[in-house]
């Protein structure tokens, strides 16, 4: 892998983290928290104190390691707080949660621009705040020694306001698969980064700023989903997780997925046909649109901004997922992804 281009200036400008220290870094950081509605006490002491309406605490946390999960010269300092933040939020609403806060864990470069670190609490704290959550802790630390690379760890905490929560274990044959928000959209906008444009801008910005469905979450949850999670690595690998968790087969229909992720053609289309790339290869195993994918009792009315993509069936020999019938491995090869989804440790 190519070494992502040192983006912030190097060395000991008057900005940086060396100069400016630990408690400069933290001072300025907090001061663009944010307020989370739930904090009793936010940043500042040992640690933060928070109201639990519910008395039952969602915890989720996303790691984010430069190079891997972001590029200084591809997403600014806000993009990546924005990206940081919609990861762990996406992650509550899945469970049918609405997130009260996050506490971010920093590893930095001791070069590291305070200003950069700045636009990053700011990122995370516009993410956070039309949920009423900000961040309320953290931790600072230097990078391991000759490392570059910056790490941001995110916990959210979250509240179900007296639902339950939906488990990925849930799912039976007869119900229906419904999905809230976009697919393919961050990958295509990774794929056009990658060959070095900058456009278009639909397709590049939702990579660097996911826009998860967060009200679909506890909405699918009222509504009496019986499975769901958000979509982080791709459609066909996390609809995986539901179909194994839930001992199912999830069966999706590739003509209701066109019509909600490809039509009408937009910017998928336009990169795909630039790439020579089939733009369904993104909406099936594209990652980090933190789209929701859930299923729901048949006869459900789907609560707003769900529409049905597939069914739930008995497991049988043809797989966990299938796309139109088609076990998942062959939708994968049709489209010419090399995976149904990111590959981790590749
Ligand atoms: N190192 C770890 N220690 C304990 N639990 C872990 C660890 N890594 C992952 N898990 C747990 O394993 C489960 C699956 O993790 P994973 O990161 O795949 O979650 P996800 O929701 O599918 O992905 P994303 O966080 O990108 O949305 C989660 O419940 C997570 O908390
Ligand atoms: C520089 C750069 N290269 C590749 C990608 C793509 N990518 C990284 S992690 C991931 C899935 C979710 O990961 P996790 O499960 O770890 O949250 C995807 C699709 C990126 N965002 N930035
Ligand atoms: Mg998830």
């Amino acid at each position: 892998m190519s070494r992502p281009r040192p983006l912030v200036p190097r060395g000991n400008s008057a900005d940086s983290v060396r100069v400016v220290g630990e408690f400069g870094v933290i001072s300025r950081v907090v001061a663009r928290a944010g307020t989370a509605a739930a904090a009793e006490v936010g940043p500042g002491d040992d640690a933060a104190v928070l109201r639990t309406p519910d008395g039952r605490v969602v915890a989720t946390t996303d790691v984010l390691v430069e190079g891997r999960h972001f590029r200084r010269d591809w997403s600014s300092a806000e993009d990546i707080g924005h990206k940081a933040a919609a990861a762990n939020l996406a992650d509550v609403a899945a469970m049918g949660g609405v997130a009260t806060a996050l506490l971010v864990g920093l590893a930095c470069p001791a070069d590291t621009p305070t200003s950069w670190l700045e636009g990053v609490a700011a990122g995370l704290a516009a993410e956070c705040a039309p949920l009423g959550a900000a961040v309320v802790g953290g931790d600072t630390v230097a990078a391991a020694p000759d490392s570059e690379a910056v790490v941001l760890s995110v916990t959210a905490l979250g509240d179900l306001a007296g639902r339950a929560p939906v488990l990925r274990s849930g799912a039976r044959p007869g119900d229906v698969v419904a999905l809230a928000g976009r697919l393919g959209w961050s990958a295509c906008g990774l794929a056009a980064l990658r060959r070095g444009f900058k456009s278009p801008a639909a397709a590049v910005g939702a990579h660097r700023r996911p826009h998860p469905p967060y009200a679909a979450g506890p909405a699918a949850a009222a509504a009496g989903a019986t499975a769901m999670c958000d979509v982080s690595d791709g459609l066909l690998a996390d609809v995986g997780h539901l179909a194994l968790a839930s001992g199912a087969v999830f069966d999706l229909d590739r003509a209701a997925l066109v019509r909600a992720c490809l039509e009408p053609p937009g910017p998928l289309q336009q990169v795909a046909a630039a790439l020579g790339a089939d733009p369904m290869a993104w909406v099936l195993t594209g990652g980090e649109d933190h789209a929701l994918v859930a299923a729901f009792p048949a006869g459900t009315a789907l609560p707003d901004g769900w529409v049905e993509v597939g069914a739930v069936r008995d497991a049988d020999e043809n797989g966990a997922v299938l796309v139109s019938g088609e076990p998942a491995a062959a939708a994968v090869r049709a489209v010419g992804a090399e995976a149904p989804g990111h590959v981790h440790f590749g």
